[in-house]
């Protein structure tokens, strides 16, 4: 069996080592990052125009990209029973609903002071949980996980079983959307007891410290990540997701004084592309494991033809064999029956063919076998006649709808056709040339297949008897 051309896909997305393009892009993205980065701080304390309408644009974007990830984690949990996953997805989960809190309570956005009772601090709180939960996740992912290669850990396609975790996933779903529900309750109704983080849109030294702490999280979250051995594509992914995160948290919270200035709106951007980076990988993935699927489907399927076209035919000579023969001269039995038709089988076997072998060696014996298939092969002219090889020496001629009489024809058709090849055979005393002997026979009665080839098998002896190079029917 041909081996397959395609290497076969991971059962997990992104589960294989990450590639050397694989590691140029990411390391592209870094480097684009950080230059942003450099060009951006000296102007983060620009004052730009203020656009409510960017928060819900940008929000939006942002928070169907993490359910799209959180959905596809979700399901890669379910089919490798990776704690991590399970982690991972619910911290996408958890960013995705708090980034839709984050919306509703921005003031301006869908009323002057927001919507869920916001107050002054409540969006930037919410923003706080989101840049400080996040890394938690991620954290917790690179921690639970630390050999994703080993045996069973599911990097393995042989290794990971589909399974049904619904249970799990809805527990992990149920967990985060709380927290989310919580930490908006407590940014709303219970903000007079969190400290203040905005004066007139200005970040306080606390949001400057929480700011710190958040940067130092989203850091040691990368540390764990890079540590990591063997690394995966998602983990090279997970790092540049984090970089995007350090960078944003810094803009934001470090390097910037108020909200809609430069600082501001830059560090959104690099939200975006923490959003946006692995959802983007995940999706290129998933098309190329499909066409990766898609080529060794087809190749199966052409392994599986030829497997076939081995199974039923005769090596040497090509021709169906026997197991092909039996099949289908009990289909033509059938057919004949049910239909009231003629059915003819004719036996043909070489002769003298074991001193031609002793004489001419056994390859010369093979090739004379292979031009005589031919030879018998061009007497079959409709397309249901079949010839096949029975065994060693002997073929045989199953001719559907076909009398004893044309059936007799075809069969010396068939032995002069062999004769025209004069192929010398010293040993064969009148004519020195290989020649066949044939019986003839027709399906009468309730006869089976057995008895068919037997009455056909008589004629055959019959022929040799008379002195072979002859047809009996
Ligand atoms: N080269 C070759 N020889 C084969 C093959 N299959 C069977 N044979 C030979 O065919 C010969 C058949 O010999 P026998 O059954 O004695 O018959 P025969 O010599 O043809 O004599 P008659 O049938 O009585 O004319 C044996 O020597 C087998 O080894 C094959 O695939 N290749």
């Amino acid at each position: 069996m041909p081996e397959p051309k395609t290497a076969a896909p991971h059962a997990l997305l992104l589960a294989g080592p990450p590639g050397r393009s694989q590691i140029r892009f990411a390391l592209a993205a870094v480097l684009f990052s950080v230059a942003t980065f450099v060009i951006v701080v000296p102007l983060a304390t620009l004052p730009v125009a203020r656009v409510p309408a960017f928060i819900p644009a940008y929000e939006s974007a942002l928070a169907i990209c993490f359910v799209i990830t959180a959905a596809l984690l979700f399901g890669q949990y379910n089919f490798s029973q990776r704690p991590a996953l399970l982690v991972l997805a619910s911290g996408y989960l958890f960013t995705a609903c708090i980034v839709v809190a984050h919306i509703l309570s921005f003031p301006g956005v869908f009323s002057a002071t927001g919507l869920l009772g916001a107050g002054p601090q409540t969006s930037v709180w919410l923003y706080v949980f989101w840049h400080g939960g996040f890394p938690f996740f991620v954290l917790g992912y690179a921690l639970l996980d630390r050999d994703a290669s080993e045996p069973g850990a599911g990097s393995d396609a042989a290794s990971a079983q589909p399974g049904d975790n619904t249970a799990g996933i809805v527990l992990a779903a149920t967990i985060a959307l709380t927290g989310v529900c919580g930490m908006t309750l407590l940014a709303s109704a219970g903000q007079a007891l969190l400290p203040t983080l905005l004066l007139e849109d200005h970040p306080t030294p606390t949001l400057a410290a929480l700011g710190y702490a958040f940067w130092l999280l989203s850091l040691l979250a990368l540390f764990s990540l890079w540590r990591r051995r063997p690394r995966t594509m998602l983990d090279l992914w997970l790092m540049v997701v984090l970089c995007g995160w350090l960078f944003e948290v810094a803009l934001f919270v470090i390097f910037n004084t108020a909200r809609f200035d430069l600082g501001w709106y830059a560090s959104r951007l690099y939200g975006l592309l923490a959003a946006s980076s692995l959802l983007i990988v995940l999706l290129l993935e998933t098309a190329t494991q499909n066409a990766r699927l898609a080529q060794l489907t087809h190749e199966l399927s052409e392994a599986n033809r030829a497997l076939e076209q081995l199974s039923l035919h005769d090596a040497l000579t090509t021709l169906p064999n026997r197991r092909f023969f039996d099949a289908y001269l009990a289909a033509q039995i059938a057919i004949a029956r049910r239909h009231g038709r003629a059915l003819a089988l004719v036996m043909c076997d070489v002769d003298a063919f074991k001193p031609y072998n002793d004489d001419y060696g056994h390859q010369a014996g093979d090739e004379c076998l292979k031009r005589i298939a031919a030879a018998l092969q061009s007497c079959c002219h409709r397309p249901a006649d079949m010839v096949a090889r029975y065994g060693g020496e002997e073929f045989a001629l199953i001719l559907p709808e076909t009398t004893s009489a044309d059936a007799a024809r075809i069969a010396e058709e068939a032995r002069r056709a062999v004769a025209e090849l004069k192929m010398l055979h010293a040993s064969v005393p009148a004519a020195a040339q290989i020649s066949i002997s044939a019986g003839v026979a027709v399906l009468d009665g309730d006869m089976s297949a057995q008895q068919l080839i037997r009455a056909a098998d008589r004629n055959l002896f019959e022929a040799k008897r008379l002195g072979r190079n002859r047809v009996v029917s």
